[in-house]
């Protein structure tokens, strides 16, 4: 496996080994001792998910309020712009963004860490998307930034998004830095 560290701190993009022959491809998509060793994942996941969305959905910017979650994040099939946010107050790259393309040709997997917000758009016909978690979904914790927030100006490559009703109706992370800092003093 390969580790290609991103201008977000503890963020990291992951390219497995892939083992191909004549029937297909194997590849293992999660290692406990060699995603400690290599990456520096050292949480236990505890709550896998599998969504499946149709071209210029987007999902995001999500991320749970008291119990953050780190994500290992990877698409089956199709394609998806992904983006992770720090929302981490004393993180020297607070506010800042990291984006990459997954597919499932590039098998790439993106770990967002626990404070970080996360969200993707899809620009394949079909995407079938999965991820790990380090923690459980908490309903009532959950929190998000709008998707198309100006101070973090996210060079999204789809206008007009298909989004849930949750979603539209989103703050921009200026709206939620008090409540980001009053968290972090807690
Ligand atoms: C996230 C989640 C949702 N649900 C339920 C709640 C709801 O009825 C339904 C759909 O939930 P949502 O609309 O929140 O799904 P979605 O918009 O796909 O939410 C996800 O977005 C991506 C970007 C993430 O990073 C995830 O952590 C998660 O927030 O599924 C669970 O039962 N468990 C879960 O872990």
């Amino acid at each position: 496996m390969k580790v290609i560290e991103t201008k977000l701190k503890d963020c990291v993009v992951i390219e497995p080994t892939i083992f191909r022959d004549q029937r297909g491809f194997f590849f293992e998509s999660f290692n406990a001792k060699r995603y400690e060793e290599n990456a520096g994942i050292k949480l236990n996941f505890v709550q896998d998910n599998r969504s499946f969305s149709t071209r210029g959905v987007l999902r995001g910017l999500h991320y749970q309020k008291k119990f953050p979650q780190g994500k290992l994040v990877s698409v089956i099939s199709g394609e998806v712009y992904d983006v992770a946010v720090d929302l981490r107050p004393n993180s020297p790259t607070f506010g800042m963004y990291e984006s990459i393309i997954l597919s499932g040709e590039n098998k790439l997997q993106f770990y967002v860490p626990p404070g970080f917000a996360h969200g993707f758009c899809v620009l394949s016909e079909e995407a079938d998307f999965c991820y790990k978690c380090t923690d459980f979904y908490t309903p009532g914790d959950e929190a998000g930034i709008c998707w198309d927030d100006s101070t973090l100006n996210i060079s999204w490559p789809i206008s007009n998004p298909i989004l849930s009703d949750k979603d539209l109706i989103l703050p921009t992370l200026s709206q939620i830095k008090c409540d980001l800092l009053s968290r972090e003093t807690d």
